[in-house]
């Protein structure tokens, strides 16, 4: 008989703690039955793994959400990359792919690192400095580098996150009540989201105008551009807000840890990565079978959704040694926290460049890094994020 869960992934004291429920899916089988949504879940690292890398039998073009694109009809026009599969996927992917390489991050390397050391010289001025992690550093740093990068006009940034929280809480039941609070503001934070992706308000140098440039060199169409630059503006502001504060809730929690970086900066990057995997900063996605699919000693039939929990499957004990612990000296590369196969971030090196920034800035001034208070949450259908997180830094 099929394992059963009459679990609602979307409940939000599901949110609030996820553990308890990630580990009974990951328990009850390879495959579990969702009757709450009429869906499947996979959380075991092994079939996540197999189903992120199985793009033919498990497809993003139907909404990468509960909401079936087939039979429902999206929020917004479609993600010419999240939620196309080859071969529409694949000039998009292509172009981007070029645009937030490692090579074109060369250049932002050098800046974002003076960025970071300007921003860490305001916010701590010297001595034990009591600050609300989130506003002071985690979103205050990707939102100094980023719009700037992608060459977003000045005015109106402060769309930005609640777009993002909003796209993110949509990939989840459209009645639930984190989308219905989003419902109101979302035209306005949309419209001017829609604006920015438009060749003559974006600068001339910067992600935007390379995408535009793509598109003169017939590597996309010019109708494709402007939704090509939104997937930047969806996916590259709250993800890189919480994978920081991930990391820097790891750090203030897991005693040493601190230290040790302090005295092997050369583990920064890995940090982050184990932060990724930790936390998963991104949850979870859809995709829906193309056929009968065999998971495990069952089959699950075409047309249906199944849901794909990165973050259960990145604290998988069959994957990882002692998952649960946040551990530095372990080497986190095969994490889903970034997903895996032809949809894999292709803003990941974006995103460890910001967190390197950012932690190399304060391991040169802080001595030690603890919380100063009790973290709080922000609920999201998609995203594992914190609200508040106060901390102590000792310069
Ligand atoms: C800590 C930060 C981040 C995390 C945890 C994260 C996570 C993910 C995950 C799990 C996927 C795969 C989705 C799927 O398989 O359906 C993904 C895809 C994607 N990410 Fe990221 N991401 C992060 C930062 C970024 C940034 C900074 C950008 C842009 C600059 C970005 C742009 C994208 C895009 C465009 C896709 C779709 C790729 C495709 O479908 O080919 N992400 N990300
Ligand atoms: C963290 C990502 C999985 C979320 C994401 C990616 C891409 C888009 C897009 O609009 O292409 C939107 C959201």
């Amino acid at each position: 008989v099929l394992p059963t869960l009459d679990l609602d992934p979307f409940d939000p004291e599901v949110l609030r703690d996820p553990l308890p429920a990630q580990a009974a899916l990951r328990d009850a089988g390879p495959l579990v039955r969702l009757p709450r949504y009429d869906t499947w879940a996979i959380a075991r690292y092994a079939e996540v793994h197999a189903a992120l890398t199985d793009w033919q039998s498990f497809e993003s073009s139907a909404g990468v959400g509960l909401t079936n694109f087939r039979t429902g009809t999206p929020w917004r026009p479609p993600s010419l990359l999240l939620e196309a599969d080859p071969p529409h996927h694949d000039a998009p992917r292509a172009v981007l792919a070029k645009v937030l390489g490692p090579r074109a991050l060369r250049k932002l390397r050098a800046d974002w690192l003076a960025d970071a050391e300007a921003l860490v010289d305001e916010v701590l001025p010297g001595g034990t400095v009591e600050l609300d992690a989130v506003p002071a550093l985690a979103a205050a740093f990707p939102l100094r580098v980023f719009p700037d990068a992608v060459g977003l006009a000045r005015e109106g940034r402060e769309h930005l996150l609640p777009y993002g929280d909003h796209a993110f809480n949509a990939f989840g039941p459209t009645d639930n009540a984190l989308v219905l609070a989003g419902n109101a503001s979302m035209p306005e934070h949309a419209g001017w989201v829609a604006r920015q992706c438009e060749r003559e308000v974006l600068a001339p140098a910067g992600f935007g105008a390379d995408i535009w440039a793509a598109a003169d060199r017939g590597e996309l169409t010019h109708a494709q551009a402007p939704l090509v630059v939104r997937s930047l503006l969806t996916a590259g502001v709250d993800t890189t807000v919480h994978g920081i504060g991930a990391v820097l809730h790891a750090l203030a929690v897991t005693p040493g840890a601190w230290q040790l970086l302090r005295e092997r900066p050369e583990l920064v990057r890995v940090a982050f990565d184990e932060a990724v995997r930790w936390e998963s900063p991104v949850q979870a996605f859809f995709r829906t079978t193309v056929r009968d699919v065999p998971v495990g000693d069952a089959v699950v039939p075409a047309g249906e959704k199944v849901l794909v929990v990165f973050a259960a499957a990145n604290r998988d004990p069959r994957r990882w040694a002692d998952p649960d612990a946040f551990d530095l000296t372990r080497d986190p590369s095969g994490h889903v926290g970034f997903g895996m196969g032809i949809h894999q971030c292709v803003g990941q090196h974006v995103a460890r460049l910001e967190a390197e920034s950012l932690l190399t800035a304060l391991l040169a001034r802080v001595t030690s890094l603890e919380l100063a208070g009790d973290p709080v949450r922000h609920l999201n259908n998609t995203l594992r994020s914190w609200e508040s997180l106060p901390v102590r830094l000792v310069c």
